[in-house]
């Protein structure tokens, strides 16, 4: 397929002319629109902060919404820090640490906001009466015999005052008592912590000695349940099954999950039929169990770690110890009985029979032939339990599995084998973390419960330590400390680059420092531990940290006979980054899109990135934009020098984060090439770009603005059919400014804006690649006689800025307005490549209603000139013979969109709705072209890469798609 660039069609008659970016240095302003609406109580007593804490500002602090609700809201306004919730699982060797890091909602509404809120019909009263403000739950994990580590963890972001701070918190303002607010003594006095688990006991004492915390005991089994429970329905992608090196997610449904089989595999195993939420019984467990493993495996290898005991099983061959069948039936099958001549007959069985020693045998083949036993003798087990039963569904879950393919495979296989096929193993990817989710969701005021897939955002762990625009944080040791350390110590805290291990000493007292959270001056804020700054550290650990660890491709575990393994790696991953657990953002506004034809079965990707090559291909697309990206984004903050090495470290953690993918791309659940070009954006926002593209938006806008009166004018000269066909091809031609694409990129080089715009218009030539425009036609404006009734309201989601809003969505939006079509105008809510968002768009429309009537009209009785707004107290009141013009945000901050999870607002407008525009090849191809909705919906875009033409549209580059589907 060559470049698709080179030889460019559009370029034929384009002067050269630099358009030169990267040079623009204007600064990101501070959004001060974004500020939290208060409503009822406002709290203004002066907190004492401590120096060496993070400090909770309530200045400000206020209840949202109905005051009188049980658990209403609590904004804290002037609050910069995340306020936390703990859960601990500690076992006999891991503690599973779950915390969730509340936000502050900041998109709660300004008054334009409200009035359209009010013309769409979402009232307080409808929010969900849920307690949560919206945030993060994070997964962490620590060796129990080094419990102190954990301790320090939980100190250095004080998760331990969290859950005491929310109760205080919630008894201050109903007490309506300003004063009331306690000292930090008294806040840890009550504090609990909800711990599961053997170490809840052994470990109590430490807990309050070191922190001062209680621990709340909860029930093993109980938090089992319910941490798998809500997985189970919570979490798209939580379940899979893995047969023969494949993964495979699969679907439950919520509605039907019980009864089903939950295996724990700890040290010891747990069989727990779950029947419901609460509702289960311990049917049976073994003592063969990870304990078995970890401590025979040592015994007899000498190991040092449970890793490095699986790690040996990954060279090992069983049949060196294993007695097989065909070792019985010299070599045969004993296939009267349809046994294989590999099938095991007996777990080091060969052990007996041969003058050979312990040292005699390969650790490995020892590790392997443990592995095998434990693992299919847990399958067996949990199978037969699940026949006693009747139970189809099997679900395994411990850090005994450790997301280690060979084991699943073996668990797979043993249900399979003796199931006869009926039955089907299946893991979960939180498989470790399900006692300390459960003890989690004990307390009382977290608000989960109810929580659905959509309210559920999982993003790659990636959290750079930035707080209120300064980098903080303790040495990085991994991958999840970069993700979880973000604290807000008044000293700065800075590390060493090259040496972690390098023991630090005290700039005060010169005393070495083993465990520097407790030394006295760190305390007291007199010692500077440090030289240079986390960003510096992650620039050069970044790659080092997740880079790929080479896996041999996905291989059978011979499913007909007990081979040898082969779905294993080199080497088996024991950091962090094998948890295969992303953060779960939890946004409680988000919901499912209504007009979606079938939730359940509705898929936003349109390619399919389990295909390698795609994977490959989308992979060296990304990483090929890097470059250009990251000039991008330093200009954007003023090419600064912090700016620079803010870039430097995004491109090696973005990278780094393709290369985790690429070795494991269903590591976070399903991928797409949505979250791809999405977790680029989150990338980008971690490193503290808000808004890459922000200039050249800017510029792209003012530009088209100056030529729209031109443009409407000219279009108002035309008839009815011609202009709608004018319109139409001018939404195509003005999609061609994408600042991701690669070709087109190259093209803004070598010309113009309005240059490129007149050639892509007069290369619009019909027939389309994809061409529905008659039918759409006829929908607008009839064939015969009869005039059809114009829809009620439209949805415009639009997509770039510049030309693609101004010149080719507004005008669109325009004719619809005076056809009498309310329109919706449908945008980001936070930026993405030049993509407009919600918040820039009034402005773009106030500035484009200076030259038109019909856009004054609609955007005045739309709410969105705020002049007008100004004037008027109660939006209601406007007496608008115009059908209205609003915008919304659509939930999300990225080039495509995922109907499963839209911003309230929009699923508030989407209610009487009956057209739907998806512009762009991220909202109309990569995501959404096989997407059916349940009214008419119109798809348009310009194929702007030439292997996606060739595959969705058998066409080129530049090829255009008008598709319409009418209501489903
Ligand atoms: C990121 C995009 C989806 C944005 O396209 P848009 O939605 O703006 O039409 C698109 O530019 C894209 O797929 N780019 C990568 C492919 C390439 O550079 O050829
Ligand atoms: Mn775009």
């Amino acid at each position: 397929m060559g470049d698709p660039t080179r030889k460019d069609p559009l370029l034929e008659n384009i002067e050269q002319e630099d358009i030169n970016t990267s040079s623009n240095k204007s600064k990101l302003e501070e959004d001060t629109s974004m500020a939290p609406h208060s409503t009822s109580l406002i709290i203004s007593t002066p907190i004492h902060r401590s120096s060496s804490r993070p400090q909770l500002d309530l200045s400000g602090a206020a209840i949202q919404g109905n005051f009188e609700e049980k658990d209403p809201t609590i904004l804290l306004p002037n609050q910069s820090d995340d306020i936390s919730h703990l859960a601990l699982d500690i076992g006999g060797s891991l503690i599973k640490l779950v915390y969730f890091s509340r936000h502050e909602d900041r998109s709660t509404a300004d008054k334009r906001k409200k009035s359209l809120k009010e013309r769409l019909g979402v009232f307080n009263g409808t929010r969900r009466s849920c307690p949560i403000l919206g945030g993060r739950l994070h997964f962490v994990k620590f060796e129990t015999r080094k419990i102190n580590e954990c301790l320090d963890f939980i100190y250095s972001k004080q998760l331990h005052r969290g859950a005491c701070i929310l109760n205080q918190l919630h008894g201050l303002l109903s007490s309506t008592d300003p004063r009331g607010w306690s000292s930090e003594a008294q806040v840890n006095e009550n504090a609990i912590i909800k711990a599961t688990g053997g170490g809840a006991y052994k470990f109590a004492d430490i807990f309050k000695e070191r922190l001062g915390v209680s621990i709340e005991k909860e029930e093993e089994m109980n938090s089992l349940v319910s941490g798998a429970n809500f997985l189970l329905k919570a979490i798209r992608h939580e379940a899979f099954t893995h047969m023969e090196g494949q993964k495979k997610f699969v679907q439950i449904d919520q509605n039907d999950l019980f009864p089903y089989l939950l295996v724990n595999i700890g040290s010891g195993v747990s069989i727990i039929k779950v029947d419901g939420d609460g509702n289960y019984e311990r049917i049976s467990g073994t003592n063969v169990g990870g304990g078995t493993y970890w401590g025979l495996g040592r015994l007899l290898t000498k190991c040092k770690s449970f890793d490095e005991l699986l790690e040996l099983s990954q060279r090992g061959d069983n049949r060196e110890v294993d007695m097989l069948v065909g070792d019985i039936y010299g070599g045969l099958d004993y296939s009267k009985i349809g046994l294989s001549a590999s099938t095991i007959a007996s777990s080091f069985g060969k052990a007996i029979s041969e003058n050979k020693e312990l040292e005699d045998y390969r650790p490995e083949d020892i590790s392997l032939s443990l592995l095998r036993m434990i693992s299919y003798n847990i399958g067996q087990i949990a199978y037969l339990n699940a026949l006693r039963f009747g139970l189809k569904r099997i679900f395994f879950g411990g850090f005994f599995i450790r997301g280690h393919a060979y084991t699943m495979d073996t668990i797979s296989f043993a249900v399979h084998f003796w199931s006869k096929g009926e039955a089907k193993a299946m893991f979960l990817r939180h498989e470790g973390f399900l006692g300390a989710l459960g003890a989690f969701m004990s307390y009382e005021k977290h608000g989960l419960d109810d929580l659905m897939a959509h309210h559920f955002v999982e993003r790659f762990p990636m959290g750079a330590p930035c707080v209120g625009g300064k980098i903080h944080g303790p040495p990085l040791g991994d991958l999840s400390d970069k993700a979880s350390i973000i604290i807000d110590f008044d000293l700065d805290i800075l590390c060493s680059l090259k040496n972690r291990d390098r023991v630090l000493s005290c700039s005060h007292c010169q005393t070495d420092l083993d465990n520097h959270w407790d030394h006295p001056h760190y305390r007291s804020g007199k010692t500077e531990i440090a030289k240079i700054s986390w960003m510096e550290k992650f620039v050069q650990k970044g790659t080092e940290i997740i880079a790929p660890v080479p896996m041999a491709p996905p291989g059978t575990t011979g499913l007909g006979g007990f081979e040898r393994p082969s779905s294993k790696g080199e080497t088996l991953r024991s950091d962090d980054a094998a948890l295969n657990v992303g953060v779960l953002h939890l946004v409680p506004t988000l919901e499912v899109f209504p007009l979606l034809a079938n939730p359940k079965t509705y898929e936003p990707n349109t390619i399919d990135l389990s295909d390698h090559g795609e994977l490959e291909y989308w992979f060296t697309v990304l990483s090929e934009h890097l470059s250009d990206l990251v000039d991008k984004a330093v200009a954007s903050e003023g090419g600064t020098d912090d700016a620079r090495r803010r870039g430097d470290a995004f491109a090696r953690a973005f990278s780094a984060h393709l290369a985790r993918l690429m070795e494991e791309p269903a590591a976070y659940g399903k991928l797409g090439l949505a979250n791809l070009l999405e977790l680029r954006e989150e990338c980008l926002r971690e490193f503290q770009f808000l808004d890459a593209y922000r200039t050249i938006k800017q510029r792209e806008n003012e530009a088209s603005l100056a030529v729209l009166p031109d443009l409407l004018m000219e279009l108002d000269s035309m008839s009815e059919e011609s202009r709608l066909l004018a319109l139409i091809e001018g939404v195509l031609a003005a999609n061609i400014f994408d600042w991701g694409s690669r070709a087109c990129v190259e093209l803004y080089h070598k010309g113009t804006i309005i240059e490129i715009y007149r050639m892509s218009r007069t290369k619009m030539r019909r027939p389309w690649r994809v061409d529905d425009f008659d039918v759409f036609k006829k929908r607008m404006i009839g064939s015969g006689d009869g005039k059809p009734v114009p829809h009620k309201r439209a949805l415009l989601f639009v997509d770039n800025s510049g030309a693609d809003v101004v010149l080719g969505m507004l005008p669109l939006a325009r004719e619809l307005l005076r056809r009498g079509t309310e329109v919706v105008l449908v945008a980001n809510s936070l930026p993405a490549l030049n993509d407009v968002t919600a918040i820039e768009l009034p402005e773009i429309v106030a500035e484009a209603a200076k030259h038109c009537d019909v856009l004054r009209k609609a955007a005045e009785a739309g709410g969105l000139l705020m002049d007008a707004m100004l004037n008027i107290q109660d939006a209601s009141r406007i007496n608008s013979s115009s059908v209205p013009l609003m915008v919304v945000e659509n939930g999300c901050g990225s080039p495509c969109i995922d109907f499963r999870q839209v911003s309230s607002e929009l699923a508030a407008a989407a209610k009487d709705a009956d057209l739907i525009i998806l512009e762009g090849m991220g909202r109309a191809l990569h995501t959404n072209f096989n997407a059916r909705f349940r009214c008419d919906t119109l798809k348009l875009a310009m194929v702007k890469n030439q292997r996606l033409a060739e595959k969705l549209v058998n066409g080129n580059i530049y090829d255009c798609v008008c598709r319409y589907e009418p209501a489903h």
